[in-house]
């Protein structure tokens, strides 16, 4: 609440994020948007505790980040933080499910088989959990990086860009697992995005601009929010 980021001091201060106030309701799916340098990372990275706030607080479920010492911060990230990234991040000599339990592994839990099955089955990765990642395409790392974040049941999913570095159609079926995992598996997921399309899989649409929260769209469309994107370029060449 009320988060701020000032990178220096001086001439090159630059205020990343200015005062935003911000919560990710249980079981949405939110992705946010904003011209090129708005703060979508910035934002990201200090919700997620990757990176700490100039001011204001962040909580995930009862627990203020904001202000936990090093250790606890990790071990929060660890077990209540799923996190997708544009460049999948998998260990190359593990195989696809020794990648998927790794997070648990290092925090020594035992993952829940049930649900590890259930994970497997929705990303359609059953016939694929022996290949390391070299042996996969594209979108199916990026499906192992999924079923990975969701594994343990975090509190809430952060994915940045994760459709990135893919083509359309793996963009598609990545975009509508993390759908699925919030509709059947009531998984809250906050996603950055540049593109309208992937932003559209989304409950509702964040527009940041200038470190600020200016926007927000419910049940957006492609055409809805690349209508929105296309003000910020009318904005900036005016400016
Ligand atoms: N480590 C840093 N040091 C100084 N300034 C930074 C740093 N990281 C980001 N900034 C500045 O903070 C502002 C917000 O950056 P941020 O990366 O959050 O934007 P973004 O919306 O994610 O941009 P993009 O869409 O290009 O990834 C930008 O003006 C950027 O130049």
């Amino acid at each position: 609440m009320g988060l701020s980021k000032v990178y220096g001091a001086g001439d090159t201060r630059v205020v990343a994020l200015d005062e935003v106030s911000v919560s990710f309701a249980r079981g949405e799916f939110t992705a946010i948007m904003g011209p090129s340098g708005s703060g979508k990372s910035t934002l990201m990275h200090c919700a997620a505790g990757l990176d700490s706030a100039s001011g204001g607080s962040v909580h995930i479920g009862d627990t203020e980040l904001t202000g936990l010492a090093d250790k606890a911060l990790t071990r929060l990230r660890r077990d209540k933080i799923g996190f997708i990234f544009q460049s999948f991040n998998l260990l190359p000599t593990l195989t696809a499910l020794e990648n998927i339990t790794l997070p648990m592994d290092i925090a020594g839990r035992k993952p829940d088989k049930a649900w590890l099955d259930t994970v497997v089955d929705t990303v359609g990765l059953r016939d694929r959990l022996g290949h390391k990642p070299t042996e996969l395409s594209g979108g199916q790392q990026q499906r192992v990086a999924c079923a990975r974040a969701l594994a343990s049941r975090p509190e809430i999913i952060f994915a940045d860009e994760p459709t990135g570095n893919l083509d359309s159609r793996a963009g598609a079926e990545v975009l509508a697992f993390l759908r699925r995992s919030v509709r059947e598996m009531g998984q809250t997921v906050v996603m950055v995005t540049h593109d309208p399309v992937a932003a559209s899989y989304a409950d509702r649409v964040l527009f940041l601009a200038d470190g600020r929260v200016v926007d927000e769209m419910r049940e957006p469309t492609s055409d809805a929010v690349l209508e929105r994107m296309k003000q910020f370029d009318a904005a900036g060449r005016r400016s």
